[in-house]
């Protein structure tokens, strides 16, 4: 069986208070993006794992798709499988792509071996693999808030709009974005923002993360300022970075980004 986990940006991400276990409470509002990875699996005698396309770094007991797979050997009786993945999300990206895939493994396995998972417990695995990877069971868009993993449903839809994603030459790691950000105990005003027009998004709506993420990487910066030079209704960095999303009313030309980034256009 074969599923398509897709990827995410974060629209706004306020950082609000450092918690005793090492995490950070958080708001912010998931949107589902149409750049997607393939992921299968297979009956085999042994469990094994191999992917195509990107490169993922990193040893493959680590690989999310295969923790997946442990954490709901715990509780189930799982026959082997033969997991192949082909990684077509960017990589350390603010995409979510790694947990994107752990969640619609969780999916793919509920449904291959009929375990009869409700949405709220897979939802619940998911969350132990990592905070971003909830929102993948539903990978509807949503205001989170606590660790990221916990949500309030958004009528939120941008189809009619264009977002192009670019994807600059830069990686950065979401440990260091969140050692990087200066928590602020506001809670709760993302919510309100998000329902004012688009064109309001920009004088309001912020990503605490780009401040130091931009003062280390300003090739990150050029891009965002370059999506608004090209009539982006909104642009940010998406989530720890280094990807930038613009929300346009047309498809931008962006050829001049093209050169040096990859560019993702009407996601
Ligand atoms: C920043 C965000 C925004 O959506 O996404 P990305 O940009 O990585 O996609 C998320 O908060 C990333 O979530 P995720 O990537 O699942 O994080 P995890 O694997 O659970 O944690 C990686 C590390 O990030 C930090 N972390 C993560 C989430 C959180 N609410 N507070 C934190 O402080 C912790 O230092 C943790 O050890
Ligand atoms: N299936 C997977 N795909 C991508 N990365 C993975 C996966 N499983 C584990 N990882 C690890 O997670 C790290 C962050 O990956 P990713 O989710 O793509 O980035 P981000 O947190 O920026 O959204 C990678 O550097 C990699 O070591």
């Amino acid at each position: 069986m074969i599923t398509f986990p897709n990827a995410k940006i974060n629209i706004g991400l306020n950082v609000i208070q450092r918690r005793a276990d090492g995490y950070h409470n958080l708001e912010t509002v998931f949107y589902p993006i149409n750049i997607k990875d393939a992921l299968e699996i297979l009956p085999a005698d042994k469990l094994s794992f191999q992917s195509s396309g990107i490169d993922i770094p990193g040893r493959m007991e680590d690989n999310l798709c295969i923790k997946g797979y442990h954490l709901i050997k715990r509780d189930y009786d799982l026959p082997p499988v033969k997991i192949h993945l082909h990684k077509n999300i960017p990589i350390g990206a603010g995409l979510g792509g790694g947990s994107a895939d752990a969640a619609f493994f969780i999916k793919l396995l509920n449904q291959t071996f009929a375990l009869d998972l409700t949405i709220e417990q897979m939802t619940d695995y998911a969350r132990q693999l990592g905070a971003d990877c909830a929102f993948f069971i539903e990978s509807k868009p949503v205001y989170a808030f606590g660790k990221g993993d916990e949500f309030l449903a958004l009528n939120l839809d941008l189809s009619r709009h264009k977002i192009v994603l670019v994807m600059p030459e830069a990686h950065v790691s979401t440990g260091e974005a969140y050692r990087g950000v200066k928590a602020a105990p506001v809670q709760g005003v993302l919510r309100e923002q998000i329902l004012e027009p688009i064109s309001e998004w920009r004088h309001n709506i912020k990503n605490d993360f780009e401040n130091s993420v931009f003062r280390n990487h300003p090739v990150i910066r050029g891009v965002k300022a370059a999506l608004y030079e090209a009539g982006a209704l909104y642009a940010s960095m998406s989530g720890s970075g280094a990807s930038v999303f613009g929300i346009f009313n047309e498809t931008p030309d962006l050829l001049v980004l093209e050169k040096t980034n990859r560019v993702f256009y009407n996601v």
